[in-house]
């Protein structure tokens, strides 16, 4: 169902999920948990993705103006994201060099014989170019890097040649014309898009950079993000522990996870499950940052104030995802204060992510990261997902999609992988026990083992 109405974030229109349509009687403006916990069927991660997508494509639109800029030396710019493309201002390299320690020489002047024996005339060095013509039948002692003579165009490596201080022998078979020889401009022509604007500059862009002549480029300020957790029951680490209190964890994953995004966290700290202090930190938070995350307070339990207070200061939707751990999940907008001079927005989106913490891990990688990279107006890749054979049977039950945190190791060509640890949202010892999670699609029935499933590293390369 669309509707016409002033909904700068499309919440209200309907979706475009298949099999899935949320209408106005289910944007939750007050929770209520008769209906939170029950009717509307449950919505697979792919869509909550897609309609987040959606959601944000609108919000961008509205928001008109893009995340400011700011020119940053190459040192300080890792994982910022490129604001304008990056033209190649020279040719890479700037000359025809040599790509092998040797002796230049032109090809089609080699005299007759065999061995073919030239003398040697000069010598050129990286950074120390040969002066002079080197005319056809002699040859250039050169070092890996310098620039081709003028008149040389093939190097011979000196394992493959015989060599006096005065003359250098090598078979004629050794290297065929042009060989050994790097051309101007083969790593970038000037006037190439060398990198194109939303790039997230990750060690080798930096390089490339560098390589163009390039001291400082022009960066997105870096999203904003504020986190805050709720509950009663938490407490800060280091504090005491009263009976019924646990301590709070999920805001250093994320704030930790954000790092790793190239995100500026904005710790919020703990709020009470109190709406009142609930609605105040969330209209802080509007003003202070890009987007906002919680966890916790978001399923029906008495209380859980998250959905009411974010629909007090915007508009909030409660999707009870197909997903295992991650189930509970609301998703808003929360109007920007008119007093916030520093944004140049009207709203900013919100993600309700559940308590449990490995709810908290598998919704920020499924949801809410893709989401973050998009409003940091980066080129955001997708995660790379690795097929591995299981060697165990893994919990799964059809219609729900279950992130599963596991080890895979490799083994013969391929991978294998078990699950570690508890499987319990509540507990975190899996997640360090894990070195990859196993993501199991909802249409899947019962795993067994020795079945082929999709792998998750936690780690990356560059
Ligand atoms: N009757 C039902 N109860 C629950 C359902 C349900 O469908 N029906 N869903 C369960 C699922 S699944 C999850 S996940 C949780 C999520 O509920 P909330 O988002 O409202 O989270 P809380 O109730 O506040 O907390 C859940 C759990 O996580 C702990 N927690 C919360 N915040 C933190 C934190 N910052 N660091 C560490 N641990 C935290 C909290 O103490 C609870 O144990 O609801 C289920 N219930
Ligand atoms: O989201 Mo809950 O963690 O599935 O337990």
């Amino acid at each position: 169902m669309r509707v016409a109405r002033a909904d700068p974030v499309g919440l209200a229109a309907g979706h475009d999920a298949p099999g899935h349509s949320f209408s106005l009687s289910q944007r939750i403006v007050m929770p209520d948990p008769s209906r939170a916990l029950s009717g509307n069927s449950d919505l697979s991660p792919d869509a909550a993705h897609r309609l987040i997508a959606t959601r944000l494509a609108v919000l961008c639109d509205a928001r008109g103006a893009a995340l400011s800029t700011e020119r940053l030396p190459l040192a300080q710019a890792l994982d910022r994201v490129l604001a304008d493309d990056v033209v190649a201002p020279i040719d890479v390299p700037a000359h025809d060099n040599s790509a092998m320690d040797g002796y230049a020489f032109a090809h089609a002047g080699l005299p007759d014989g065999e061995p073919v024996s030239l003398p040697v005339v000069g010598r050129a060095l990286a950074g120390r170019p040969h002066d002079g013509d080197v005319g056809r039948g002699m040859a250039v002692r050169i070092m890996t890097g310098a620039a081709m003579p003028e008149g040389t165009d093939t190097v011979v490596p000196i394992e493959a040649a015989t060599c006096s201080p005065a003359r250098v022998q090598f078979a004629r078979a050794a290297v065929r014309p042009g060989a050994n020889r790097r051309h101007a401009g083969e790593d970038w022509a000037r006037g190439d898009i060398a990198l194109p604007a939303g790039t997230v500059l990750r060690p080798p862009a930096l390089g490339v950079l560098a390589s163009l002549g390039i001291a400082s480029v022009a960066v997105r300020r870096r999203l904003r993000v504020a986190v805050f957790s709720t509950g009663d029951e938490l407490r800060e680490p280091g504090d005491a522990l009263p009976a019924g209190a646990i301590y709070d964890s999920n805001r250093f994953n994320l704030l930790a996870m954000l790092r790793r995004l190239g995100v500026e966290p904005l710790d919020l700290g703990i709020v009470p499950d109190d709406p009142a202090a609930l609605r105040q930190v969330l209209v802080d938070a509007a003003r202070l940052a890009d987007a906002v995350i919680t966890s916790g307070g978001v399923s029906a339990g008495d209380a859980d104030h998250v959905r009411a207070a974010v629909a007090a200061s915007g508009e909030v939707e409660y999707w009870k995802l197909a997903l295992r751990p991650g189930r509970p999940f609301a998703f808003g907008t929360l109007r920007v204060p008119a007093d916030a001079t520093a944004q140049p927005r009207q709203s900013v989106p919100f993600f309700g992510l559940p308590g449990n913490p490995a709810a908290v891990v598998a919704t920020f990688y499924l949801l809410v990261r893709d989401a973050l990279l998009r409003l940091a107006q980066a080129r955001a890749e997708p995660v790379p997902r690795v097929p591995a054979t299981t060697t165990a049977a893994l919990p799964k039950r059809a219609g729900r999609a279950e992130v599963i945190r596991a080890r895979a190791q490799r083994d013969g060509g391929g991978w294998t992988v078990a699950p570690v640890g508890s499987p319990s949202s509540g507990a975190l010892n899996a997640m360090v026990q894990a070195n990859c999670l196993v993501l199991l699609e909802a249409e899947r029935a019962a795993v067994n083992a020795g079945d082929t499933v999709d792998v998750t590293f936690f780690d990356g390369l560059l």
